[in-house]
């Protein structure tokens, strides 16, 4: 099963110009899809769509098989956002619990502080977050999700401006979930993150799907994804 299916997504802001023209694309269990596209592409509108903060208009989306607006698709499914806005009056510890009671469980404190370790954060679990740099938001945010281990994870650019050796975490964490058989759609513009990291690539151009295959099969036909990114932009199909 498809942990995430959408099917001829439209959706425009304002009546006339579509953001989003009838895409189509899923995330099987157990892959992580990479998610790309130039600025205005579509991208936040989807994600948006799929986590129901915009009202979606037509076409049909499903998260581990139920319609996306239902309390079982959002149990299923955590959304890293693009901003690093986490509530500052909170430590990392009760923002944690926090999610955890969104999702019904009871966080594992040893995994959490475990987690803040691993990814440089050792004592400032118990610290308010309005005292954390950007890094270290962006930081908590990926250890809420793999703390929370949602069967869809979707990152939106959540792991710009984290550190090399972070991200060289995140990357073997990420992996885990998928070994696990839980999935990840990740929104990003790191090539080599992608081609490390992603079973398939999913391209968006002026809210179409330009391109949406295995990841082997696009570097194997383009020479890299950055190459296969900058020759279409730069040709006269577009
Ligand atoms: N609130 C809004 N009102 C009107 N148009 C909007 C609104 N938000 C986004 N758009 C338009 O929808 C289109 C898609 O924007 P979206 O933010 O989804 O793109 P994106 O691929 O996420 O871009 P970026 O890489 O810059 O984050 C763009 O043309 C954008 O100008």
């Amino acid at each position: 099963m498809n942990d995430l299916e959408i099917t001829d997504l439209t959706y425009s802001y304002t009546g006339t110009v579509r953001s989003l023209d009838r895409v189509s694309m899923s995330v099987e269990a157990g892959s992580i899809v990479g998610f790309m596209g130039p600025n205005g592409s579509g991208k936040s509108t989807l994600i948006k769509n799929v986590f129901d903060l915009l009202r979606s208009q037509s076409g049909s989306i499903t998260i581990n098989g139920s319609p996306h607006g239902t309390p079982d698709a959002k149990d299923s499914a955590i959304y890293l956002s693009s901003n690093d806005y986490l509530p500052e009056f909170l430590t990392a510890a009760e923002y944690l619990a926090m999610i955890g009671r969104f999702y019904g469980m009871t966080v594992d404190e040893g995994a959490a502080r475990d987690l803040f370790r691993r990814f440089s954060m050792e004592g400032r679990y118990d610290d308010l977050i309005e005292d954390y740099s950007h890094g270290m938001r962006k930081k908590t945010q990926l250890v809420a999700a793999l703390l929370a281990r949602r069967r869809l994870t979707v990152i939106d650019e959540t792991l710009n401006g984290i550190d090399i050796e972070a991200m060289h975490l995140a990357e073997k964490e990420l992996a885990g979930l998928r070994d696990e058989g839980l999935s990840v759609l990740l929104c990003t513009h790191d090539f080599p993150v992608l081609e490390r990291l992603a079973d398939r690539v999913v391209f968006l151009d002026y809210g179409s799907v330009v391109y949406d295959a295995p990841t082997g099969e696009l570097v194997e036909e383009h020479g890299s994804l950055e190459r296969m990114v900058y020759d279409y932009i730069g040709s006269d199909d577009r």
